[in-house]
């Protein structure tokens, strides 16, 4: 079967960039983005998107209009569709059954109901997003209980390995695109049709195909490791500062094995993110649900790496601010949960500023890509505080780091934004009250020239402080 259209339901991170590239790429496609939410819709058809992508810009200018189109009108996108990218959020649950850990499928779940009630004929129906092994039993089910006779579906899994900051980069020119079907003569034939398609700009060793549970798990299981990395050399940078180790040339030495490999080795604050706890979570769960006891600790441990990490830091700013920092100021540069993106999902700075809030700091933020609102919503939030109003008090947001800098106690780099790195340290401490400290989250700041401007450093992994008054003794 020709692809000729192509719908996305989810016209979020992963819809919106995916299709945005599939759409530049495949000129004879129709590709229409659907969201349920109006304000997003809009953003994606006004000059400023909804997401902040390096590159995705120029993409969608030159598609949108084209064979690019973004609506709310999920139905007649459906109906004409002869491919379905269901591409929706799979939170984790708050609720019921599994709930802090099993994936929530309702979305996923309406996407299917919906693309039954509409559709005739044969349809390939992906899921784009990231769901637990089996998800795709439930989703055929639904599928064809719910349609009419002679309807002929196909269900593909097709998990997007795209990282935020990275995703136009990452689509470009994927490591591999990940293709399960059915195995079945019908199920083969759609999972040709969709190589098809990626076959526009990825050649065709790049493109794996598997059995649908291989690649269901498969997405799972990149993000477990992926996090077990970090929260590996995370686990490393406690051991460093406790030693006299510096944990970049530890992971510089070991990374250099060409077994072990230097990527995803930067010890920081933590990982945050939408993906890699929640990912981390469903692998846990589904390892309980099937008895497999050892499997589910072992991986939960990277999670609880990752909890201490956080709270270390967050710890360490009270000790050194003399053990009180009610009413101190505190400045936090950088609240995305990595540099290049404006999304805020988990990160780790909203962890930080939780726990200084709950001592009483007065928190001044700054971030170049986040939207004031974002940060405002997130600090309110009842997971972060149960007294909103106590937060507005505490908490103003600016739009340039020296004037957020100026008359604070310390900094928190909490983001690695490149221009961080490129501060002026001496304009930004001659403003500061006096000790000052700079608590590095990410390790970007050049710490031998901020210790000779006068600050106190603390950064991860690796002990910098030279304070008499504050220096560790030697392990
Ligand atoms: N954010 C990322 O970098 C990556 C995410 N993923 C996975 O992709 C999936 C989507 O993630 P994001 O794009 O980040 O989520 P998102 O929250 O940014 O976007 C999901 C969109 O789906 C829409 N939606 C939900 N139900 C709908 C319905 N019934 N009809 C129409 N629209 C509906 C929501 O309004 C929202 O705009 C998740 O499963 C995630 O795990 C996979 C790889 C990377
Ligand atoms: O399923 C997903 O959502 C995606 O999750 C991650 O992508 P993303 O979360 O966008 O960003 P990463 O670059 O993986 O960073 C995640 C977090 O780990 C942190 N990190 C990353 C690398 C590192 O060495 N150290 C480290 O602390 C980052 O700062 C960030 O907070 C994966 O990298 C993608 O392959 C995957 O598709």
């Amino acid at each position: 079967m020709v692809i000729e259209k192509i719908c996305c339901i989810g016209a979020g991170y992963v819809g919106g960039p995916t299709c945005s590239v599939l759409a530049y790429k495949c000129p004879n496609i129709k590709v229409t983005v659907c969201d349920r939410s109006k304000e997003r819709i809009e953003q994606w058809n006004s000059p400023k998107l909804p997401i902040y992508e390096p590159g995705l810009d120029e993409i969608v200018k030159e598609c949108r209009g084209r064979n690019l189109f973004f609506t709310t009108d999920l139905d007649p996108a459906i109906i004409e569709a002869d491919l379905i990218f269901i591409s929706v959020n799979t939170p984790t649950k708050t609720f019921g059954i599994g709930k802090g850990r099993a994936a929530d499928l309702k979305f996923v779940e309406a996407c299917s109901r919906k693309i039954a009630s509409l559709s005739s004929g044969r349809k390939i129906v992906v899921e784009k997003s990231t769901v637990p092994v089996h998800a795709a039993d439930s989703i055929i089910n639904i599928l064809t209980a719910n349609t009419r006779p002679g309807v002929e579906f196909q269900v593909l899994s097709n998990p997007e390995f795209l990282a935020e900051g990275t995703a136009v980069q990452d689509l470009l020119n994927p490591d591999r695109v990940l293709i399960g079907g059915e195995q079945s003569d019908a199920g083969r034939q759609a999972v040709e049709d969709l190589c098809w398609v990626y076959q526009h700009w990825i050649s065709r060793d790049k493109i794996i195909t598997t059995n649908t549970w291989s690649s269901e798990l498969s997405k799972l299981v990149a993000n477990a490791f992926l996090a077990q990395r970090i929260s590996s050399i995370n686990a490393i940078s406690a051991l460093c500062e406790a030693t006299g180790a510096d944990v970049s040339e530890v992971a510089q030495a070991t990374g250099m094995d060409s077994r072990i490999g230097s990527k995803f080795l930067q010890a920081s604050v933590g990982f945050g993110g939408s993906c890699f706890q929640k990912d981390l979570l469903n692998l846990v769960y589904i390892s309980e649900c099937l008895k497999l006891t050892e499997v589910a600790s072992y991986w939960q441990k990277v999670i609880d790496m990752n909890e201490y990490q956080k709270s270390r830091f967050a710890a360490r700013i009270v000790e050194r601010l003399f053990n009180t920092i009610t009413d101190k100021t505190i400045t936090i540069l950088g609240f995305a949960f990595k540099k290049n993106t404006g999304d805020t999902r988990e990160s780790p700075a909203i962890y930080v500023c939780k726990y200084l809030l709950e001592e009483g700091a007065n928190l001044h933020i700054y971030d170049p890509k986040v939207e004031p609102k974002q940060m405002m919503t997130d600090l309110t939030s009842p997971m972060v505080s149960v007294d909103p109003e106590k937060v507005r008090e505490l908490v103003k947001i600016y739009d340039d780091p020296y004037s957020a800098a100026a008359g604070a106690h310390a900094i928190v780099i909490c983001t690695e934004w490149d221009e961080f790195v490129r501060l002026d340290y001496q304009k930004i401490y001659d403003t500061m009250l006096k000790p000052a400290f700079l608590f590095d989250g990410r390790k970007i700041v050049d710490h031998e020239s901020v210790l000779e401007i006068g600050f106190h450093v603390e950064t991860i992994g690796k002990r910098v402080t030279r304070s008499p008054l504050l220096r560790a003794d030697p392990a």
